[in-house]
């Protein structure tokens, strides 16, 4: 209880900074509500592990995918196995750092952003000695939003 809602401060808290960085403020976006807090947001966690294979190429540990949600942010144990797909062409580790969390942009934020902020293709491969823990909290907005580009970031002067 204590990490979801430690989670959700930091879910706003990036929401807002992104949207700031996109020149949108949060009186810009109705569901934001007036003071940022998102209302109603919905979230869940997924409790992730990974057994050890002798043989990582040969098991799965999670496919590609990109998350359905605004953003998800991970926690890995010290553990490597998660990899982004860069460019579109490489594979690329994220190592995980002491303390460090990995924030995934999902699918809603990319069409919020109008594909200013890219959600990330991702998958994890499986440790050939040891097991993998991870956590992620996956953040969505209320279930009664609907989603599309920010009304700032079409129109011509997107086009051009
Ligand atoms: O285990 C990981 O590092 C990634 C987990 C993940 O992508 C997910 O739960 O959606
Ligand atoms: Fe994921």
């Amino acid at each position: 209880m204590q990490y979801e809602e430690a989670m959700e401060k930091l879910a706003r808290k990036l929401m807002l900074l992104m949207l700031a960085s996109l020149r949108i403020s949060k009186e810009e976006l109705k569901w934001a509500g007036p003071r940022g807090e998102f209302k109603g947001a919905c979230a869940a966690l997924h409790l992730n592990s990974y057994p050890s294979c002798p043989n990582p190429d040969r098991a799965m540990g999670l496919a590609p995918h990109t998350d359905s949600t605004l953003l998800t942010i991970l926690y890995q144990s010290s553990i490597s196995g998660l990899q982004v797909l860069r460019e579109g062409a490489m594979w690329e580790v994220v190592h995980p750092l002491h303390g460090g969390l990995v924030i995934n942009v999902g699918d809603l934020l990319h069409i919020l952003s109008n594909g200013l902020y890219p959600s990330v293709l991702h998958r994890v491969l499986v440790n050939r000695t040891e097991q993998r823990f991870s956590i992620a909290y996956l953040y969505g907005p209320s279930e009664d939003v609907q989603i599309c580009p920010h009304e700032k970031l079409v129109g011509p002067s997107e086009l051009e």
